[in-house]
């Protein structure tokens, strides 16, 4: 019997990897050091109903991303989010309606990480720190000091600073991943009793500490108790206030939501802040994914594309791709 390909991160790279290997008859087991899929596509689970604070949507544009979409929507994990879209600039807010298609998974976006897990082997709560080379197979070390194997393959679908340690076998991937710079974002959700007067969904904001905003209780399957609001700062300034507590990032997220949002803002009934360290690639690249054939080890995520939900699925699909290519 062949040893399974092992997969660290059950983000959707990872789960798109996964799906490729499996459905051509490969056994896979995944690694995830949270207790959820998803990654920067889970969804916060809060008093006020389930916050997207990462990904707030998606697009697709590949012919191989929509038919994906197409099935997630057949499946009823995925729905079309057709927000009032406004944009902030030179001090204005004005509406800023588009044509382009925007997708999100409902009644959450980890509802589309949760079904491509179906019943796939994964290890959640289990953060793999070293992935050792032997004559013939892989193993891998958890943070636990546990050692998981053999695997005939491994692949690496983490943020590429994560990644860099992962890939010390393979020095010349190490050293791409480890030229990655990936910007940070704060995140901050806040909630209101009374919905707030505006017709706004979402607004692309283009100065000052905020870059995007959308009213999360708009989308498709959402809980409606309350007004829930997402808030995220731009890279700049999360960069700047990497070590700012969560009270001092809500304070100063609220404030500017506050002045762009032209109605009354009440205080907010609840409020969560969260730090995504590696929230994006500082600039796209056109890697695909990165792979040593011969040593049977590949990187993929976000980071070797376009830095979005679209490119990540690529990544793990090219990752897999060229896996299932050199069995042949
Ligand atoms: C605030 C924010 C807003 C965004 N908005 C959008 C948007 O609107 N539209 C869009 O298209 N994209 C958006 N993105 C980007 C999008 O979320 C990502 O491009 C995509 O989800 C990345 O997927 P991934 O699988 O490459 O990585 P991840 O989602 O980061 O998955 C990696 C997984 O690996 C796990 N992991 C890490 N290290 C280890 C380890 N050592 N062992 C085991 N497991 C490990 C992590 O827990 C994680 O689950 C946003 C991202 C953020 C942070
Ligand atoms: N905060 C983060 O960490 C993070 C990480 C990755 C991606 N993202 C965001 O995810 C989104 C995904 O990009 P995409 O290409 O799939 O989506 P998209 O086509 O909706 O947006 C791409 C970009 O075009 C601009 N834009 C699009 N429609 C607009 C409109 N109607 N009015 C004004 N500006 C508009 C915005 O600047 C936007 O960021 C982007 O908004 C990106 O900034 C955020």
């Amino acid at each position: 019997m062949t040893a399974p390909i092992a997969i660290i991160g059950a983000g959707i790279a990872g789960l798109s990897a996964a799906h490729v290997l499996n459905t051509a008859g490969h056994e896979v087991h995944l690694f995830e050091k949270s207790r959820g899929s998803g990654g920067r596509m889970a969804s916060k689970r809060s008093d006020v109903g389930s916050l997207d604070l990462g990904a707030q949507y998606f697009t697709a544009r590949d012919r191989r991303f929509i038919d994906a979409v197409n099935q997630w929507r057949a499946k009823g994990c995925v729905a079309e989010w057709d927000p009032a879209l406004y944009q902030y600039r030179a001090g204005a807010l004005t509406p800023s309606q588009d044509e382009q298609p925007r997708w999100v998974g409902t009644p959450r976006m980890s509802a589309i990480t949760r079904a491509m897990v179906g019943d796939l082997p994964v290890s959640f709560g289990c953060r793999i720190t070293e992935a050792f080379r032997g004559p013939q197979h892989w193993s891998l070390q958890d943070a636990e000091g546990h050692n998981h194997g053999p695997f005939s393959h491994v692949i690496i679908a983490i943020p590429a600073p994560q990644a860099t340690p992962l890939l010390a076998t393979a020095p010349k991937l190490a050293a791409v991943a480890a030229g990655v710079v990936m910007d940070p974002t704060w995140s901050a959700a806040l909630a209101f009793k009374t919905p707030l007067e505006t017709r706004v969904e979402g607004c692309f904001v283009q100065e000052g500490e905020l870059d995007w905003f959308a009213r999360n209780r708009c989308k498709p399957g959402r809980e409606a108790d309350y007004d829930t609001w997402v808030l995220h700062g731009t890279s700049a300034w999360s960069r700047a206030h990497l070590d700012a507590s969560k009270e001092q990032v809500i304070e100063q997220l609220h404030g500017a939501f506050a002045e762009i949002i032209g109605c009354a803002v009440p205080e907010p009934a609840f409020t969560l802040a969260h730090r995504w360290l590696y929230a994006r690639p500082a600039q796209s690249h056109q890697w695909g994914a990165l792979a040593d054939a011969d040593l049977g080890i590949y990187a993929c995520g976000d980071w070797c594309g376009t830095g979005r939900v679209e490119g990540a699925w690529l990544s793990g699909f090219d990752a897999a791709s060229r896996l299932l290519d050199h069995l042949q």
